[in-house]
């Protein structure tokens, strides 16, 4: 049976959170967020092994206060990261150890603390089948293309999806697709946009309005509203 590898990007500088400080560390209800994020992998029974990426100078820190604090047993390496998210993943992909082409790698965003147990199985199982999959939900507002003030197009909103992370592949599949990415200068903001870009298929698995990217500070607000709301 193939393995089914996590890798946690958390290498941002969490420049529109504008902390002061990484986002990936403020405190949800007590515990780090990205601690909340790595909790759930190390829940999952259908993960053998976590690899975080984090910014090189933060590495002691996040094996002290997010692995060793947490007791985390599944975390086998944490990976420096890259100046963008997909060098970062890059990276974590280049550092999986004894891993096979047909092994499955969850990519999650270390910053999306309300993944469930079920999206990461859903996941996996889409990309073992499919080869490559991207949690994500339906847009709810319409979308407008603008260009230097000009609305320019309303695409029609039955197509139109939010992509979340896990994103799931086939180890081969996505390793292929970000060499030959770095190769030609080609840069995506997720990972499923490489597939997408060298024309393969990426079957789309249901996400959550609740499984948000915390990136500004009015997401620590729904984030903390949710938590209260799982609390009662
Ligand atoms: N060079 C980078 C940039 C981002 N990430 C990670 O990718 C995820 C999604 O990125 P985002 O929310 O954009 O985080 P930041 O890059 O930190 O935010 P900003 O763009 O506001 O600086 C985060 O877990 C972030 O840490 C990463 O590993 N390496
Ligand atoms: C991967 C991602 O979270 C999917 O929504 C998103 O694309 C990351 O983008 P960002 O530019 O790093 O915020």
């Amino acid at each position: 049976m193939a393995r089914t590898i996590a890798l946690i990007p958390a290498a941002g500088m969490g420049k529109r959170m504008g902390a002061g400080s990484n986002k990936q560390y403020l405190m949800l209800d007590g515990m780090p967020i990205l601690a909340r994020t790595v909790r759930t992998f190390e829940e999952a029974d259908c993960i053998d092994a976590i690899y975080l990426i984090s910014p090189e100078q933060e590495i002691p820190f996040c094996r002290s206060d997010v692995v060793e604090r947490y007791g985390f047993t599944k975390v086998r390496a944490i990976v420096p990261g890259g100046q963008e998210r997909q060098h970062s993943v890059y990276n974590g992909l280049r550092a999986i150890e004894g891993i096979e082409p047909d092994d499955i790698v969850l990519i999650h965003d270390g910053v999306r603390p309300f993944v469930s147990v079920q999206m990461l199985e859903d996941a996996a199982a889409a990309a073992r089948e499919s080869g490559a999959s991207v949690v994500a939900v339906p847009v709810k507002d319409t979308v407008k293309v603008v260009q230097e003030g000009l609305v320019t197009a309303t695409p029609p909103r039955e197509t139109l999806w939010l992509a979340q992370t896990p994103q799931g592949f086939r180890y081969g599949l996505i390793r292929a697709a970000h060499e030959q990415a770095a190769a030609a200068g080609f840069l995506g903001t997720d990972d499923a946009s490489l597939l997408e870009w060298q024309g393969q298929p990426v079957r789309v698995v249901q996400g959550d309005y609740r499984n948000i990217k915390i990136t500004t500070p009015e997401d620590m607000i729904l984030a903390e509203a949710f938590l209260k709301e799982t609390a009662k």
